[in-house]
């Protein structure tokens, strides 16, 4: 069975006009599969991991996780921004216990399962600064660690790494692939950068132009354990050159949806 099953979805935001956001969205992911969606701005990407979180609903086709409907958010399902969001008034171990505590559950402290978590994501010795003291990486850090200790099935990632540079990116990618080569979590991934795609990804869902679908999968082959080295050998180059392409093919498609709205 599916981890997660996408079914001939749709959304329509209301408005006047309305936007279509999402036609037609059929995807079907394994339990432990990372599958990264890359697509053109505006397309539909964080609409439809929004339909996945449970925090939008879809208004055609059906969503399910695990045999089960998805209607509102759960904490099997854990969601990592491009911003952290952290309680600014909370130090780094209580951000990340707060987590557990947001599920409802009585008990105070998860003291051993968030030291583990913040010893993962290497932020042991920051887990009495706050969020001010950190830099944005580490912010990002104690976002990945705050989902994880939820033990979560899916992790739900829109642009995690997105407003971070590029050496600190390059880090948090490593870091996620020996956090997901540890728990093989199934991870859906969104992301403008196709390295990062290629990298992280067993499969690439490159999404066409609004209202999007899924325009092409590709199953990225590379061997794992993944690290930075891989961005230069000639197999990931040619995947890249394989999904420069067909983004090329959805921008455009973009650029003439843009381009007809405005006369
Ligand atoms: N709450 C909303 N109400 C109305 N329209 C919305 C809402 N959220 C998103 N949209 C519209 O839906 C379309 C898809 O937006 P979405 O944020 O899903 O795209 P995206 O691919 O994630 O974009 P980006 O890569 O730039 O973040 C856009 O035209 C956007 O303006």
């Amino acid at each position: 069975m599916a981890n997660i099953e996408i079914t001939n979805v749709a959304k329509t935001y209301p408005g006047n006009p309305p936007v279509r956001a999402l036609d037609n969205v059929d995807l079907s992911i394994r339990e432990g599969e990372f599958v990264a969606l890359l697509g053109p701005s505006g397309c539909g990407k964080s609409t439809l991991l929004n339909i996945l979180a449970g925090f939008e609903a879809n208004t055609e086709g059906e969503v399910r996780f695990d045999g089960g409907p998805i209607t509102k958010p759960a904490p099997e399902r854990a969601v990592v921004f491009q911003e952290a969001a952290l309680f600014p008034w909370l130090t780094v171990f209580h951000n990340v216990n707060f987590g557990r505590r947001l599920q409802g559950s009585t008990r105070m402290n998860y003291e051993p399962e968030v030291n583990a978590m913040l010893d993962m994501v290497g932020l042991t010795d920051f887990r009495h600064a706050y969020p001010s003291q950190l830099s944005g990486g580490m912010r990002q850090r104690v976002g990945i660690a705050r989902a994880l200790v939820m033990q979560p099935r899916a992790l739900l990632m829109d642009e995690p790494f997105g407003a971070l540079d590029a050496q600190t990116r390059l880090t948090m990618q490593e870091l996620l692939l020996s956090i997901w080569q540890k728990h093989k979590t199934t991870v859906v991934f969104v992301t403008h950068d196709i390295d990062e795609a290629v990298l992280l990804a067993d499969r690439i869902c490159v999404m066409s132009a609004r209202p999007a679908h899924i325009a092409r999968e590709i199953d990225i082959k590379l061997a794992r354990p993944r690290s930075i080295d891989d961005l230069t050998s000639p197999e990931f180059v040619a995947y890249k050159a394989e999904i420069m392409h067909e983004m090329r093919h959805a921008h455009a498609k973009a650029a003439a949806v843009t381009k007809e709205a405005a006369v």
